[in-house]
């Protein structure tokens, strides 16, 4: 072997052979463990799991839940079933990385999870069922014999965001810098030569196994940490004389654990909270890298700034979601946000030309509601029909999400696709014309209680003229679900949450509000398929929908447009006031804060420093960041008498909030700490209205 001529080092670039599909940032896949006896001890069926793989390279997997009569499915880039073993993972989704880190690629692989859900039997296995860790090595092994090279390896763990070695143990915690290149360095983390299969095994297994053994005593269950073990790979490329530095990151993510229902002593409720933070913050960089969003939060803890060496948007790094084959809360959850961060929607299109008009080729997308959407019958191909997404009510009394009883004409295919396109799941779903008619109907509710200017009142308007849009394309032969309509359309999304959260919020308006509140208030809380019936009155009267449909909106969006043109103001009446004070952006949708309590001098650089429209953006965004600000010093400082005066915190949750904040002064820095109470989007609003009402 020549000395070769250059070393290029670790890069998250991606090199695959040139035959397949680039691949995304990470790929999400899901593993479901065969049953064990200890499942049996669970008092719900066990059969209950189900997956429809598709031919386009994505799986659906289904909850049954016999008990409550209901499915909830979830759409991953693929899912590994109970007979399939760690090989088959190994050969379809590791194995076609190493190719990368033998020329310089650096690249990851998760194992995600709810406790007990096979993890570490996954990612680690044992000296006997080696899991997808060993395999690798032994691989990198035989391939630099053949080629030249070397491999090192370092294992580490992540416990309370510290990251402490684990081959050579020591005090002081393994610090994360970057360098002038911004490349990620792990100070303090030892690195081992690995020259064979024995020395491998003799480091990982009793090197991780004094943390974690596949034995776990009561006490080590208690200990709850992320593992992993870093493989560098320096390789020769013989046709180049070059050398390269790859490295493979293998995680074993501690286990998720829902807080409320946790078993373990209260000691560990904050371990608990800050573990499932920490994995929150790694499934939000999966996100951000999946939805091709331009930042990417690596910066939240020390774990996601670890991975930022390893995880990018061309990294093809994997993420394995451990299945447990029985229905329980933590599952779904872990299936859920998984679903979420996987974002296959964008990878898919409607193919609505003559030809397939009945043939809706993909349903849709990964609500940012843990990945669930709302069944959709179609007549389609086979595995592709797939009644996806799912709180699907059966038998008595259960109310189907879909409308049934109308045919699935290519118009209502067309609405369909429109549907998945605009949705959020929620209130304000329930069909594109629905969606038309809650819109409009939203939108003048809006404009009579804040006023055609107001900042609502643009995002309805907003989002009627999306809405519009797609209407129109529509009626060409060909849609294709574009970005900018799906999960990446940051602007559909973010009016479909200010939708959501509107509703309770004009229901919260007390009736002594002056003008219509009280209409208002009734048309909103009445029946709710109005909104539905007055879109159907639009409809029947031309027996065609979308054309009328779309020219109403397009009419009245344009007329807003017009409004908007006029010189906007936030700082109006009392009235408005109490409306600022009541209004709670989407507290998931965090937005550059600007300040809001601008001088009257700068208020006037203000002014004329863009359009109105940009103004008035700007503001409310300002004004909704202090808002959720004011929200945020409540929780973490409020006693608990306080914090059980507001909606949705009791006893329970006032002295867990009081718990978290002896381990850390200010647990709540932004509303996503919030869900670490276990609770909905929905009712974090809720609350929030409610402190704004006590401040
Ligand atoms: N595919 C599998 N085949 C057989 N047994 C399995 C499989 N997956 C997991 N198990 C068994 O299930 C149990 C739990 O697995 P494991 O320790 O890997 O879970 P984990 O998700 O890492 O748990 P924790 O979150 O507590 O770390 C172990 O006894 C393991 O042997």
């Amino acid at each position: 072997m020549g000395s070769p001529s250059a070393i290029t080092t670790g890069e998250s670039v991606e090199r695959r052979p040139h035959h397949l599909p680039p691949r995304r940032g990470v790929r999400v896949v899901g593993k479901i463990r065969p049953f064990l006896d200890k499942d049996s001890l669970c008092t719900v069926n066990p059969s209950q799991v189900s997956v429809v793989k598709s031919d386009g390279g994505h799986a659906v997997i289904s909850f049954m839940d016999h008990s409550a009569s209901r499915t909830e499915s979830y759409k991953l880039d693929w899912c590994y079933e109970q007979d399939e073993g760690i090989d088959q993972i190994f050969l379809k989704e590791i194995n076609p990385l190493l190719d990368g880190v033998l020329h310089g690629s650096n690249t990851c692989v998760l194992g995600y999870g709810a406790r007990g859900s096979g993890k570490t039997h996954i990612i680690q296995g044992s000296e006997e069922n080696p899991g997808l860790a060993p395999m690798t090595v032994f691989e990198l092994l035989s391939r630099i014999e053949e080629s030249g090279g070397s491999l090192s390896m370092s294992c580490y763990e992540v416990n309370q965001d510290h990251i402490y070695d684990v081959l050579e143990p020591k005090e002081q915690e393994v610090l994360v810098l970057e360098d002038a290149g911004r490349r990620i360095q792990l100070k303090g983390l030892s690195q081992a030569p690995v020259t064979s299969v024995s020395d491998f095994e003799r480091m990982y297994f009793h090197g991780l196994n004094q943390h974690k053994g596949p034995q776990k005593s009561v006490t080590d269950a208690q200990l709850r940490s992320h593992r992993g073990l870093i493989v560098y790979v320096a390789a020769v490329d013989k046709e180049t004389n070059t050398s390269h530095l790859g490295k493979i990151n293998f995680i074993d993510l501690a286990g998720y654990e829902d807080a409320k229902h946790i078993s373990n002593p209260k000691p560990h409720l904050s371990e608990t909270a800050k573990v499932n933070k920490s994995l929150f913050q790694l499934l939000n960089v999966v996100y951000a890298l999946n939805a091709n969003e331009i930042h990417v939060p690596y910066r939240e803890s020390k774990l996601t700034r670890l991975m930022q060496d390893f995880i990018s948007k061309k990294s093809g790094a994997v993420l394995i979601t451990c299945l447990n084959p029985v229905l329980c809360q933590d599952t779904t959850h872990v299936v859920g946000m998984a679903s979420r961060s996987c974002q296959v929607v964008n990878q898919y299109r409607y193919d609505l030309s003559r030809k397939h008009k009945s043939s809706l080729r993909q349903v849709l997308p990964c609500s940012p509601s843990h990945g669930r959407t709302s069944t959709i019958n179609s007549s389609t191909k086979k595995n592709e029909n797939i009644p996806f997404g799912s709180i699907e009510k059966k038998g008595n009394g259960a109310t189907p999400m879909t409308k049934k009883g109308n045919g699935f004409t290519p118009a209502t295919t067309r609405n369909q696709y429109l549907r998945t396109s605009v949705k959020k799941v929620g209130t304000f779903q329930s069909g594109v014309d629905e969606k038309h008619a809650n819109d409009k109907s939203l939108l003048a509710k809006g404009r009579k209680l804040f006023g055609a200017t107001s900042p609502i009142t643009n995002s309805l308007q907003d989002n009627v003229v999306i809405v519009s849009e797609a209407a129109d394309h529509s009626s060409r032969e060909e849609v294709v679900v574009e970005p900018s309509l799906v999960g990446e359309g940051a602007h559909v999304s973010d009016t479909s949450k200010e939708l959501e959260l509107l509703k309770p919020i004009v229901d919260a308006v007390p009736a002594t509000e002056p003008n219509s509140i009280q209409s208002i208030n009734q048309a909103v809380s009445s029946d709710p398929h109005d909104d539905l019936k007055d879109n159907q009155n639009l409809i029947n009267t031309t027996g065609e929908s979308s054309p009328l449909l779309s020219e109403k909106i397009r009419e009245i969006s344009n007329s807003l447009k017009l409004l908007s043109c006029q010189t906007l103001s936030i700082n109006t009446p009392q009235s408005n006031a109490l409306f600022a004070k009541k209004f709670i952006m989407d507290p998931m949708d965090p937005k550059t804060p600007v300040p809001f309590n601008l001088n009257l001098d700068e208020n006037a650089a203000f002014e004329n420093m863009c359009t109105p429209q940009d103004r008035l953006r700007t503001r409310s965004t300002g004004l909704k960041k202090s808002l959720v600000q004011e929200c945020l010093a409540f929780l973490n400082s409020a006693n608990k008498e306080e914090l059980k005066s507001l909606k949705g915190i009791g006893e329970k949750r006032a002295s867990y909030i009081v718990e978290l904040r002896e381990s850390d002064a200010e647990p709540f820095k932004e509303v996503e700490d919030i869900k670490l109470l276990g609770l909905s989007s929905r009712q974090i609003g809720d609350m929030m209205t409610s402190i704004l009402e006590t401040i």
